[in-house]
């Protein structure tokens, strides 16, 4: 099997989590594409459910196949979040943002009651950092925003290279609420709760991608088909053996 039917199977396994009547946030992603695809042909067979979309991308794939949408402002409390990761750690810490929508995908995972995670084993990490961590920040400034990070960073013993991202035109990449993305090659962060807390203390940095206590559920698929992890203390030593 490829990836891209892993990414399907954990999209499909997620769908059995959804219920009638529910409110739910619709993450971004190749992943999450695949299961608003599989929840629009559910729609279509009468499933009653509205959603909130993640970035404009999510928002026109769910308009194509039917899935109702919502915004925060009618519907500001959510049931459940399904979004992808680009990294899933055995606490169920993300990394999310490698498609530049981390700041709407935490809004949205944050007013949810639940979020559950869909990805391909290849997303589960021992720790954190191998993936570039996305930080969303303020054009003005940008620079000196991007040597503040830099400097937090070594205080935190990384010492990566950290990039504005282009596009192929080389010009900084704009996200949907108009923002640039650094991406920090850390390579490894063994404290993500706390540099998750010197990101934020940084004047200009909007989000970062360090989901911290959001995911309560990831469904992983690989060879051995899905895998549930719950978060929480007395799953993370199980969780981890796992992605040993
Ligand atoms: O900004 C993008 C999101 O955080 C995605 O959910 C993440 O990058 C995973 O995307 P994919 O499912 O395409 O690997």
């Amino acid at each position: 099997m490829s990836t891209d039917d892993y990414k399907r199977a954990a999209a499909e396994a997620a769908l059995a989590h959804v219920q009638p009547g529910m409110k739910l946030g619709l993450g971004t992603g190749s992943t999450a594409a695949l299961f608003v695809e599989l929840l629009g042909a559910r729609v279509a067979e009468g499933l009653d459910v509205v959603g909130v979309p993640t970035s404009e991308a999510t928002r026109e794939l769910a308009e194509r196949v039917g899935v109702p949408l919502t915004t925060l402002k009618d519907t500001p409390e959510l049931d459940l979040t399904i979004d992808g990761a680009d990294e899933v750690d055995p606490e169920l810490r993300l990394i999310k943002g490698g498609g530049a929508a981390l700041l709407r995908e935490k809004i949205v995972a944050f007013t949810s009651r639940r979020m559950i995670v869909i990805a391909d084993a290849k997303k589960q990490v021992p720790t954190l950092g191998a993936f570039p961590l996305p930080i969303e920040v303020v054009p003005f400034g940008k620079e000196a925003t991007r040597r503040a990070v830099e400097r937090a960073a070594a205080r935190l013993g990384l010492s990566g290279k950290i990039e504005i991202r282009r596009a192929e035109d080389d010009c900084p990449i704009v996200t949907d609420s108009g923002h640039t993305i650094l991406d920090g090659h850390f390579g490894r962060i063994d404290r993500p709760e706390d540099l998750a807390a010197a990101l934020a203390a940084i004047p200009g940095v909007v989000e970062h991608g360090l989901f911290i206590g959001l995911a309560d559920l990831a469904l992983i698929a690989g060879p051995d088909g899905v895998t549930t992890l719950e978060a929480g203390p007395a799953s993370a030593a199980a969780n981890a053996r796992r992605f040993a």
